[in-house]
């Protein structure tokens, strides 16, 4: 009996204890118990939760990342030199978070929203957590509106329209970047505001990157976001999640934002170092089982939301770098899969000086022709179509086979093609100089025009088009070319292009 009732005081003191700890948030304090590359493993977190912030003595923040019953794997998102084995942390209560406003825009920020560019603090009115939910498929609306990349060859076969995922892939050092960064600077005065997110770049590469934007005047509608290569793991894993809540803050405004994540492949390694040193169970080429889902629930927030939720739109162009063009390797088949499509850079048509080295056969837009301007969408099968049939016929006229006249009219009107799809890097072409320039080339007035003067043709072709208002008019409306302007309008080029011709 005496037993019983002791027992039970027993119970009833150690209750009252466990409730004025519970008071006391005791439970919030934790102990690093070991450290490796970017993670702490931290001991007495009991309650934490996933993706909470950790407070580290010497400032830095932690995110928790492994839950397991006894301890907790915490990624480190700052400077990890001075945290040691032993030193007590502190839950935050807050979950993963970055500040966002518009006075992020113009501005280069870390994953946290830190400053990087020494102009001072930033003012935010409001902060979005770094993982949030896709917009679920009610919320959608078709992708239909054109983002034009002022990339020739892109706008004509692979357009890219607003809500879109159009993945870029290729070797090293193939253009991938040129094509994003061109991208951008096409934006200006088309209200598209544009995020890049460099992950595990070097400083020199992002610092050419920042100083092409600044000298171009893109830098105003541009946010740059960026994890270095000699930065935690932890930062480059974060980095893109974090530009995209960034992104979301302005589409759920109702405006229509890019992004770009440059590379997802470093992305995927930083993940794979994180999740071995987690001593998670590696897969193929030492991949999380998880490696396709963290890409998938990232690139499921760009879309293209309904005019009742505003009609803002996030389009996303990830980069993924290949091996020896192997896109079947773990990482580019994953991304492939997820995304409406893909632009495909190969190091062979780069080497042969067409530049961007854009492969057609091997590049698709899933989403198709919709996305186009009506003006163009009517020029582009016929491009299509003698292109496809040019590069097939070229193989053999390479064999010094004798030619019919419709072949050597083939391969006459794809060389030009070629020749055309061409561009410099940093200099987008208007739309309606394109659609101006393929008009005229695939009703055959480039035909006789040699090689070395289809530059300065193509320039005077493009300037006509823009001064050509019944087509501007077209255009604008997004209507199909008519008979009578069309037939105007190569009127006017015929006459101008009559010198040039042989
Ligand atoms: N349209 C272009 N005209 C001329 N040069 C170009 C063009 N596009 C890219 N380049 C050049 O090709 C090189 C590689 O470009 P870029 O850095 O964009 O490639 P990348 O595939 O992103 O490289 P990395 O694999 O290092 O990320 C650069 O020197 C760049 O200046």
């Amino acid at each position: 009996m005496l037993k019983e009732q002791l027992n039970r005081f027993d119970q009833i003191v150690k209750d009252a204890l466990a409730e004025d700890l519970n008071k006391m948030d005791v439970e919030e304090m934790g102990q690093v118990v070991s450290l490796d590359r970017g993670i702490a493993i931290v001991d007495g977190l009991k309650k934490v939760k996933y993706q909470e912030l950790i407070q580290f003595s010497n400032g830095t923040k932690g995110m928790a990342f492994n839950l397991d019953p006894d301890q907790v794997g915490v990624l480190l998102l700052g400077e990890y030199n001075q945290i040691h084995a032993g030193e007590v942390v502190k839950r935050t209560y807050e979950v993963a978070d970055i500040p966002v406003g518009r006075g992020f825009i113009g501005r280069v920020i870390n994953p946290l929203g830190e400053p990087m560019d020494g102009k001072g603090m930033i003012k935010s009115t409001d902060r979005f957590s770094i993982e949030r939910e896709a917009p679920p498929i009610l919320d959608r609306a078709p992708v239909i509106e054109p983002l034009q990349t002022g990339i020739k060859v892109i706008d004509a076969i692979v357009p890219i329209g607003k809500g879109q995922r159009e993945l870029i892939l290729g070797d090293r050092q193939t253009g991938k970047t040129a094509i994003a960064i061109d991208t951008i600077l096409n934006q200006q005065n088309k209200n598209v505001i544009c995020i890049y997110c460099a992950i595990g770049q070097q400083i020199s590469s992002i610092s050419k990157t920042i100083d092409v934007l600044e000298k171009s005047g893109a830098m105003e509608h541009t946010i740059l976001v960026i994890a270095q290569a000699d930065d935690p793991p932890g930062l480059s894993y974060v980095a893109p999640y974090a530009a995209t809540a960034l992104g979301e803050f302005f589409m759920d405004k109702g405006e229509d934002v890019l992004i770009i994540y440059d590379d997802l492949t470093k992305h995927a390694r930083s993940y794979r170092e994180l999740s071995l040193l987690l001593e998670r169970p590696p897969g193929r080429e030492a991949y999380p089982g998880d490696i396709f889902y963290i890409h998938s629930r990232l690139l499921e927030r760009s879309t293209h939301l309904k005019e009742e939720l505003g009609g803002g739109s996030l389009t996303a162009l990830p980069i993924i770098e290949t091996q020896a063009e192997n896109i079947s390797a773990y990482i580019p088949t994953n991304l492939i899969s997820i995304t409406d499509g893909q632009i495909f850079v190969s190091p062979k048509i780069f080497n042969k000086g067409n530049i961007p080295a854009v492969s057609i056969g091997a590049s698709v837009s899933r989403v198709g022709g919709k996305t186009q301007l009506a003006a163009y969408r009517s020029i582009t099968s016929a491009l299509k179509l003698t292109y496809s049939q040019f590069e097939e016929m070229e193989i053999f006229a390479s064999f010094g086979t004798k030619l019919d006249d419709e072949t050597k009219q083939i391969l006459n009107r794809g060389e030009r093609i070629r020749k055309i799809f061409n561009q410099p890097q940093f200099e987008p072409v208007n739309v309606i100089k394109q659609i101006g320039v393929f008009l005229a080339l695939t009703e055959g007035l480039f035909d006789n025009i040699p090689l070395d003067d289809l530059e300065k043709a193509e320039k005077l072709v493009g300037e006509i088009a823009l001064e050509d208002t019944g087509l501007n008019e077209i255009i604008y409306e997004n209507q199909q070319i008519d008979e009578t302007t069309k037939s105007d309008y190569l009127e006017r080029i015929r006459s101008v292009l009559k010198e040039l011709v042989v």
